[in-house]
């Protein structure tokens, strides 16, 4: 077992010569140069990644993240605790909007009990994982030990070692776990330096006199247990959560073992931002999917410097908006592969195109 340290020190740059090969193709096909852009820089990074050419379609799996939260009994959440639970059967039986979209875009879809209260029956497909039984309520008393935090970690940078020795080459973040987004909004108002006001949303849909209270709840949790904001374990274990931390944990170890990170919204991006406060040089490997609802999540994306792929207005989870971003990936892929060049196509070149973008 690798520890956090050695992991974090084993992170490596993206292959350049790839990317720029990548681009000199991009720029031969039959398009004025730069047009697909972002779908081109998708290309380009999966290439750093991949570091061999031609790239080829990513093996890819989405890795979901369970666990409950203490905070729940504050009623911060639409919905009772008991839907965490009730979800994780529904990925089990594939009827959740994850399933669908996993399918959808041709991955794999990873399921990780790191916390939820309920125990599970032996011989489900759950990886049973679990550090503790939820979280305690951050308005009393701090979410977790350091400890614990430093357990999810190391079992988000286990599956992702796993998912690597199997040939995974880019994962989607996803997670469950009711009030969750309270979780998140508390860590987002901490590490991106907002006032919880500024962060926090309708979650599942609560109403207007719910956020307030949500926001009241975050205010009284961070003057009780003073979490630093410079140490990101003591915010984890403070107002954090188990699946949080472990999705923290699966950055770390994805990029030491060069894998894309596709985030999805606001929870598994608070989860990135914690991540890449422990080590900065996982950016090159992250891949923005979606913009949520979320008042928080562009705050995140901005601390990462990230710019979302797409904009649908989502604030679901569970990695859907991840899963989404895969098929543009694979749309990507497919351009550099299978679009026809100038000459192939004999098609004329631009005669006056600048040669910079202004
Ligand atoms: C049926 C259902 C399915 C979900 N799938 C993801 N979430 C999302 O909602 C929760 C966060 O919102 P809050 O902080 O308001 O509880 C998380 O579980 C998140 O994954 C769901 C929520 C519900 C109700
Ligand atoms: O953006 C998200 O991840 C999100 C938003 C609301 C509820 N659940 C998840």
């Amino acid at each position: 077992m690798k520890s956090l340290e050695s992991i974090i020190r084993s992170i490596e740059p993206l292959n350049q010569d790839s990317m720029l090969l990548t681009q000199q193709r991009l720029d031969s096909l039959t398009k004025p140069p730069g047009s697909l852009a972002v779908l081109e820089k998708m290309a380009c990074q999966l290439a750093g990644i991949q570091g061999k050419l031609p790239i080829t379609l990513p093996n890819k799996a989405i890795l979901l993240m369970a666990a409950d939260h203490g905070v729940a009994v504050e009623g911060v959440s639409a919905f009772p605790a008991e839907v965490t639970e009730q979800m994780v059967y529904n990925f089990v039986n594939g009827g959740a909007a994850i399933n669908v979209l996993a399918r959808h875009a041709n991955a794999r879809l990873i399921l990780v009990d790191v916390g939820v209260k309920a125990d599970f029956p032996a011989g489900l497909p759950i990886r049973r994982r679990k550090i503790r039984k939820g979280t305690d309520n951050m308005r009393y008393r701090p979410a977790m030990e350091r400890p614990e935090v430093l357990q999810a970690l190391q079992t988000g940078m286990d599956m992702v070692n796993e998912l690597a020795d199997d040939g995974i080459e880019v994962i989607g973040l996803g997670e469950m776990g009711i009030a969750n987004t309270t979780a998140s909004s508390a860590i987002t108002s901490l590490l991106a330096g907002k006032p919880p006001a500024q962060v926090v949303g309708r979650g599942t849909g609560i109403e207007q006199k719910v956020i307030s209270q949500k926001i009241r709840v975050i205010e009284e949790a961070v003057a009780r247990h003073k979490p630093d904001p410079h140490d990101v374990i003591d915010v984890l274990a403070k107002v954090g959560g188990l699946e949080i931390a472990a999705l923290a944990g699966a950055v770390l170890g994805a990029a030491a073992r060069r894998i894309l990170i596709i985030l999805d919204g606001f929870i598994s991006s608070a989860a990135v931002l914690a991540a890449y406060r422990l080590c900065n040089s996982v950016q090159p490997y992250l891949l923005a999917s979606h913009l949520s609802e979320e008042p928080g999540h562009a705050a995140i994306l901005q601390a990462l410097g990230l710019e979302p792929c797409i904009r649908l207005n989502m604030r679901l989870g569970e990695g859907t908006g991840a899963a989404l971003g895969m098929t543009l990936l694979d749309a990507a892929v497919k351009i550099v592969n299978e679009m026809a060049t100038f000459g192939e196509a004999k098609v004329a070149e631009a005669y006056n195109a600048g040669d910079k973008e202004v």
